[in-house]
């Protein structure tokens, strides 16, 4: 029974218990997370290990008035817990229900939206000089863990904040673990009593180390902490999963993401369907390219495990690389080994690519380096939300002169696409979907490298419509057009350059339904209307893709008809087209 936990609305009922019922409000908190990640899947680790600290947190700040900034916000399920969300934390992370991260939009105790990594020293620096400039009151704490900070966006705000002299206090959750054990030289400065001399010459004072699951201790140092004049770290060591025997035994991520689980006769199930997925194909794949060819490096910035890489890792420690959650590393990291004469294939989820935007630009397309971009979790990702989505990959990188922009339809598409990739004199990126692996069509061939374009997978004899498709929507298109007199499917498969030839003639063929998973704004379907009216084509077309908008959290599967990125909406935009072309 969660008798303490019941009885807390607002973050002032926890400071308002008395201090011996701490240890059992943290005990419900587990139980509570334990329970809810078990129903809905979610990021049990980190919240689990960071159940004393936000205890503690809301017990020496007052939040609202003083804002708390989570770095992610993935481990802020107890934070979510005690800030009145309790009631409805069994809708975590589906459609309507509660976010997968922070957000202020739900509630006011969540300083700031996050989802991604490296954000909070910058933001809560951000947030306390405004709070001074508009004379508010309060203070201002960055949660970061030890992951965040190999991050360089993390080392700007520090180095910002360390050279000013506003009370910033940043509380370094320091469990060890990235997503998989974290990596570079951070985990042993952390390690070591240098740790004070780093902090201290950054110009904070340091708190610590201190056990971070011992609330006494907590509290002490952040009262300290709270009490400073001028920017602070206080260093907590924690055990990511803590609590939770199945996470704490997980060697390679300490539970840090699950999917729903249950107990059956005292033994863990997770239901994990058992497919397979892109990621896992790609891995295999880019595997086979590291055994042929010596010359093929992996580099990946801190998602060895989401990315399927860990296998790799294994069999070639020295040419598999994660570079922690540096992904503008990762990007001009691969440049350097590119230029080296090294074929350096860079798997980075399309969301977190946003973030290395001018590193391709300058580093990798201007010297026109063959770097290969593996661009995961390309398209809706469903309980991350917003933050995750990959919508934006394909609008901003087909600006790119000479970058090859490829997108398989099924798993048998990508070693075709690889060793393209891999032959190529320039920079390339093969995007794909967060997912399992559809079916090869009969009719549709993956073909040999190098691949040339695009490819027909149905083509009518006497065409009245050509859907255009990018990546797996392919196979919803051949549905779409299976039973409808005069239907074409043209797999664009290269996003850019496009193939003209083969476009051209869908579109003086007749009208065209442009679909992909990625915005519309910019996409391949603006990608095709330009190329219409540089040709002086005057067919009907219609876009069908992300919306301009921020698609929320939600299952994929669900969003995906709501789009109409399915058959059945393949179909409908079809027929509306034909219909209005014959009016
Ligand atoms: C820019 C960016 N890159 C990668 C990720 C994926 N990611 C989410 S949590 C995480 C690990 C964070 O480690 P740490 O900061 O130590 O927090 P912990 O999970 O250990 O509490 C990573 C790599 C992300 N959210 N944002
Ligand atoms: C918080 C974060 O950014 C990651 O943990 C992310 O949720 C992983 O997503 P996947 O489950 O798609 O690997
Ligand atoms: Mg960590």
């Amino acid at each position: 029974m969660s008798q303490l936990l019941a009885r807390i609305g607002s973050p002032s009922d926890v400071r308002a218990l008395p201090e011996e019922d701490l240890p059992r409000l943290c005990q419900e908190l587990r139980e509570d997370i334990i329970s809810i990640c078990g129903s809905v899947g979610g990021h049990l680790g980190a919240s689990l290990g960071a159940v004393e600290l936000i205890v503690a947190l809301h017990r020496v700040f007052h939040s609202p008035g003083d804002a708390l900034l989570f770095d992610v916000g993935h481990q802020a399920y107890a934070h979510k817990l005690l800030t009145g969300r309790r009631e409805r934390m069994h809708t975590l992370r589906h459609a309507g229900g509660i976010a997968p991260f922070l957000d202020p939009r739900e509630s006011p105790h969540d300083a700031l939206l996050a989802g991604h990594s490296c954000t909070a020293v910058s933001a809560a620096l951000g947030v306390l000089e405004g709070r001074r400039m508009m004379g508010h009151r309060g203070h201002v704490v960055a949660v970061l863990g030890d992951g965040g900070l190999t991050g360089g966006l993390t080392f700007e705000g520090l180095n910002n904040a360390g050279g000013g002299h506003l009370p910033l206090v940043v509380v370094l959750n320091d469990n060890q673990m990235s997503i998989s054990a974290n990596v570079g030289a951070i985990p042993s400065l952390l390690r070591t009593r240098e740790a004070r001399g780093f902090f201290e010459g950054l110009g904070f004072t340091y708190l610590g180390p201190v056990d971070g699951h011992d609330l006494g201790a907590l509290i002490h140092a952040l009262r300290e902490a709270r009490a400073s004049s001028r920017p602070v770290v206080v260093h907590a060591l924690t055990l990511k999963g803590k609590g939770f025997p199945p996470a704490e035994a997980d060697a390679q991520t300490r539970g840090h993401a699950m999917g729903p689980y249950e107990w059956r006769d005292g033994k863990l199930v997770r239901s994990r369907g058992g497919q397979r997925t892109f990621s896992e194909a790609f891995a295999a794949v880019l595997e086979d390219a590291m055994a042929s060819d010596p010359r093929v490096v992996t580099v990946t910035p801190a998602m060895l495990e989401g990315s399927a890489l860990n296998a790799l890792k294994a069999r070639f420690p020295d040419r598999v690389h994660d570079v922690g959650i540096a992904e503008q590393h990762a990007v001009t990291f691969s440049a350097g080994l590119a230029a080296a004469g090294a074929r350096p294939v860079c798997c980075i989820y399309s969301t977190f690519l946003q973030r290395a935007y001018d590193q391709i630009i300058h580093d990798v397309c201007l010297p026109g380096l063959p770097v290969v971009f593996a661009v995961d979790r390309a398209g809706l990702v469903g309980a991350d939300g917003a933050t995750h989505q990959g919508t934006y990959d394909v609008a901003s990188l087909r600006a790119m002169p000479d970058l090859h922009l490829w997108s398989p339809v099924v798993g048998e598409d990508l070693a075709p696409m690889l060793d393209t990739a891999l032959a190529a004199p320039h920079p390339s990126v093969i995007r794909f979907p967060r997912g399992t692996l559809p079916a090869l069509p009969p009719d549709a061939q993956a073909g040999g490298a190098p691949l040339q374009g695009a490819r027909w997978l149905l083509r009518a004899e006497s065409p009245r419509l050509t859907l255009v498709t990018l990546g797996p929507l392919g196979i919803a298109a051949l549905d779409a057009a299976r039973g409808e007199p005069g239907w074409s499917v043209l797999d664009a498969r290269r996003a850019s350059p496009l193939d003209e030839a083969a476009l051209l003639e869908a579109g003086r063929a007749g009208p065209v339904v442009v679909a992909e998973e990625g915005t519309t704004r910019g996409g391949l379907g603006s990608a095709v209307l330009e190329l219409f009216a540089a040709h002086g084509v005057m067919t009907r077309v219609r876009l069908v893709g992300m919306p301009d908008a921020f698609v929320p959290h939600g299952d994929a599967r669900v969003q995906r008809a709501e789009l109409g990125l399915d058959a059945e909406g393949l179909r409908r935009a079809g027929r509306a087209l034909l219909e209005g072309s014959a009016r």
